[in-house]
């Protein structure tokens, strides 16, 4: 079943194509990474889906319906979006910042159930920061307000996870254990992430975006090749398989980046 899909969805900013005709779908279950360069427009793209960008053209279909049509609370109901615009200005706690996920399912001031409170626990445990619930948020690294923040959309209990860049900010452990995470989790996810090694070892399918379109798309290992690699990326590098579990791993040596071919600097 089509959780998500992008339907020819181009976006245009002062007359410029950002994203061009991207069409993409996200099935029950799946998690699709969208990588690409610098400024290939993969943030503009996820910013249509989590309705903080209109598109200039196409739409976005979630479970069949068109969510520009669907009142904000039902798609925050069913989305849940993690952004590099997301910073917390205010000191509110780890545990209120959490439990601000559920927002979407509460009215007015209604109190968090006993179920929603566990659930929070839960998400605070899963992402490792049960042991700074009663600290304020400013006052955290940068991994682990990042993880605060993953754990705010793990409890908003969506259908869809977007996820732009959540392994910013993360130490090497922290980068698996979110993603071996999004993998078990059952959700459709859309995440871009800039590592390749670690996008085919969580992605279903990986999408690759340049100069707003779509340029490649399908599993990892049909994907991840050194042609694409060095038109795509203008990087010189072998791909090996993984020895244990085959999925394409990108080997380089620095001093191989090749110019890029018109993507911006
Ligand atoms: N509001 C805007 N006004 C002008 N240009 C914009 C605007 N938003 C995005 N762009 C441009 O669109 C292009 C795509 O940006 P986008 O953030 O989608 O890229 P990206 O693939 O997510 O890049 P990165 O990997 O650097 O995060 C960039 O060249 C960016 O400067």
């Amino acid at each position: 079943m089509t959780r998500l899909l992008l339907d020819d969805l181009s976006v245009s900013i002062d007359g410029a194509a950002i994203v061009n005709e991207l069409a993409l779908a996200v099935g029950d279950g799946e998690v699709v990474g969208l990588v690409g360069p610098n400024g290939s427009g993969k943030t503009t793209a996820l910013r249509c889906v989590y309705r903080a960008l209109r598109p200039s053209d196409g739409a976005v279909w979630i479970d069949g319906q068109e969510l520009t049509r669907m009142p904000l609370r039902d798609s925050a109901r069913v989305i849940a979006a993690l952004t590099q615009e997301g910073r917390a200005d205010l000191d509110f706690t780890v545990e209120e910042v959490i439990a601000l996920g559920r927002a979407p399912h509460l009215r007015g001031n209604q109190a968090l159930s006993v179920r929603e409170r566990e659930l929070c626990r839960e998400a605070m445990a899963r992402m490792e920061v049960l042991h700074l619930a009663e600290r304020g948020v400013l006052s955290l690294s940068g991994g682990e307000r990042q993880r605060v923040l993953v754990a705010r959309v793990l409890v908003q209990e969506p259908r869809l996870l977007v996820l732009d860049e959540p392994t910013n900010h993360l130490d090497l452990h922290h980068q698996i254990r979110l993603l071996s995470m999004l993998r078990g989790a059952g959700l459709s996810v859309l995440v871009t992430l800039h590592d390749l090694n670690l996008a085919a070892s969580a992605c279903d399918r990986l999408a690759v975006l340049s100069h707003g379109a779509l340029v490649a798309c399908g599993p990892p290992a049909e994907v991840l090749t050194e042609e694409l690699l060095r038109e795509a990326f203008g990087v010189e590098a072998s791909v090996v398989p993984h020895p244990f579990t085959g999925v394409p791993q990108v080997l380089y040596d620095l001093g191989t980046a090749t110019t890029m071919k018109g993507n911006p600097k």
